[in-house]
């Protein structure tokens, strides 16, 4: 990347697109509802359960000016999920600014381990124990969503839910590969504890995008 383009990422004028497409948001609040998806490139958390491990590695995603990301995306619809990767990498002022100022809807996947930057109608915070997520994300999330993958995921849900507002809705969703063996655990820990609600991945099962 020439010293202009990598300038203009930081700046945020430009991000590494990875792809975009509308679809139905699979997860959590807002499943079942219309949402154009934009995935931006770049991620360093080094989740070994990644279903897009294809993200991490910004340089194999084009530098995409940001004007162009959002004007694509207010033909689409108007609730914009941005994904990736990890957003949160790259600075999101301009891109929800944009967004905003087009009468769109701003949602945001995250692990929230860097500064949270943008302006946000709804933020899904989704934590990792490798990079925890920053005090502002914790405040700031709508919806906490943890990624079951063994037991001690349960625990690592509470300790989470601790740093999170009153408000923010609990969500606990299996890993995708183990869902077989941590639905039940899920379920009686759900039923036992009735402050957490279950969320599954269901574009996987509706052979979405
Ligand atoms: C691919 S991540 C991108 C956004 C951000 N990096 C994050 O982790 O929140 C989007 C969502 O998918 C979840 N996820 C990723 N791989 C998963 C898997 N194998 N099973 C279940 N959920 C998964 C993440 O926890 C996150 O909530
Ligand atoms: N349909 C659909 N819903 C999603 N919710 C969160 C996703 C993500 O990868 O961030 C995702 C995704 O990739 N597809
Ligand atoms: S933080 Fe998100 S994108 Fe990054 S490795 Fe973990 S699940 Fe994948
Ligand atoms: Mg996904």
């Amino acid at each position: 990347m020439n010293m202009e383009i990598k300038e203009l990422v930081d700046k945020g004028e430009m991000l590494p697109l990875m792809e975009e497409f509308y679809t139905i948001q699979g997860e959590g609040f807002y499943k079942g509802t219309a949402a154009y998806f934009i995935r931006i490139g770049g991620c360093d958390v080094g989740c070994h359960w990644c279903d897009v491990k294809e993200s991490w590695n910004a340089d194999l995603h084009p530098p995409t000016e940001t004007s162009k990301i959002v004007e694509n995306a207010k033909k689409n619809s108007d609730t914009i999920v941005v994904t990736g990767g990890e957003p949160l990498t790259w600075d999101m002022t301009i891109l929800t600014s944009k967004l905003k100022e087009s009468g769109l809807k701003t949602h945001i996947e995250t692990s929230g381990a860097y500064k949270l930057t943008g302006i946000w109608d709804w933020i899904c915070l989704s934590p990792k124990k490798m990079k925890l997520p920053t005090d502002e994300v914790c405040k700031n999330a709508d919806e906490l969503k943890i990624i079951v993958y063994n037991k001690d995921d349960l625990r690592f849900a509470e300790e989470q839910a601790a740093k999170v507002n009153e408000d923010c809705i609990l969500y606990l969703q299996p890993e995708w590969s183990k869902r077989d063996k941590v639905v039940p655990l899920i379920v009686d820990y759900v039923m036992q504890n009735p402050k957490w609600k279950v969320s599954l991945q269901t574009h996987k099962y509706l052979n979405i995008p």
